[in-house]
């Protein structure tokens, strides 16, 4: 079994403890389910935001621990002064060190789009992303059959939720697409084996229909990368790790973007 199919084998069991415990009825009464969402698609399309989804991440199964001290509030709040366009907040507990109570609290914090990140495999979780206050889910290709995909993918919808599908290839990509999904993320990470290439991202952009918003996702440390990814054609990163592995993500952050923005402007001088 590979760490893929591990932690979807025991996120079907802790749904099946989730549904008992807590029971969609009481899910239903929170106050964010009728709630409007804050679209993702138009805020990392947005011409004058940096596309950054700055991820909230205390550890993961292929780096262990990356920070242990993060408070939640200080670093989202924080994230978003320092020009990211959404936040990415880990709900999984066992491998990721995250909880629904950290993206409620990010929630409260900050008007911007929140991604719940998950291992989402039942209607469940979907009505839980959005009694937690999440905008925004992730379906993963690699974690789910193409059907079952596109029926999550229709339910997020009818909640109002928008969708950002992960694909790692060719292959994915083309059994997974459908017209619902609103973003699609090119996971530089494998997450069978853990490898991180940038290139995934570049070889995949062109075989992405327009219409989808594009996001590459991990393994990004340096700000002349996301120049590259952002003339390749995408609009959005996902960028955690680089972030949480300084003591101060927030300030690590502001350092990059300011990098980034630096980055932007010299090459738009030079064309001029
Ligand atoms: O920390 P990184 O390398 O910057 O990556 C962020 C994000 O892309 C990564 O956390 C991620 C991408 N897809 C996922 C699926 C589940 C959990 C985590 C992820």
């Amino acid at each position: 079994m590979n760490i893929l199919e591990k932690i979807i084998a025991d996120k079907y069991k802790e749904v099946e403890e989730r549904k008992s415990l807590i029971p969609v009825k009481l899910l239903e009464k929170s106050i964010f389910f009728d709630g409007q969402v804050v679209s993702m698609k138009k805020y990392i399309q947005h011409p004058e935001k940096s596309g950054i989804i700055a991820e909230f991440k205390r550890k993961s199964p292929s780096k262990g621990l990356i920070n242990g001290n993060a408070q939640v509030e200080t670093v989202s709040i924080g994230y978003m002064q320092a020009g990211a366009s959404a936040l990415s907040i880990l709900t999984d507990k066992e491998y990721f060190g995250g909880s629904n109570e950290d993206l409620k609290a990010a929630r409260k914090f900050n008007f911007c789009p929140i991604l719940r990140k998950d291992f989402v495999v039942d209607e469940y979780q979907l009505i839980e992303a959005k009694s937690i206050g999440a905008d925004c889910v992730l379906l993963i290709a690699a974690a789910l059959e193409p059907e079952k995909l596109k029926s999550l993918t229709y339910f997020a919808k009818s909640l109002g939720l928008e969708v950002l599908l992960e694909v790692h290839d060719r292959e994915e990509l083309e059994k997974s697409l459908n017209d619902g999904v609103d973003l699609v993320g090119v996971n530089n990470r494998n997450l069978k084996t853990f490898d991180v290439s940038i290139e995934t991202s570049l070889e995949l952009v062109d075989k992405i229909p327009s219409s989808f918003v594009k996001i590459s996702e991990s393994g990004i440390s340096d700000p002349n990368t996301l120049v590259k990814l952002k003339r390749a054609g995408f609009d959005g990163f996902l960028i955690g790790e680089n972030f949480m592995k300084s003591s101060r993500p927030e300030q690590a952050a502001y350092n990059f973007i300011k990098e980034y923005k630096r980055l932007l402007a010299a090459e738009a001088l030079s064309k001029a």
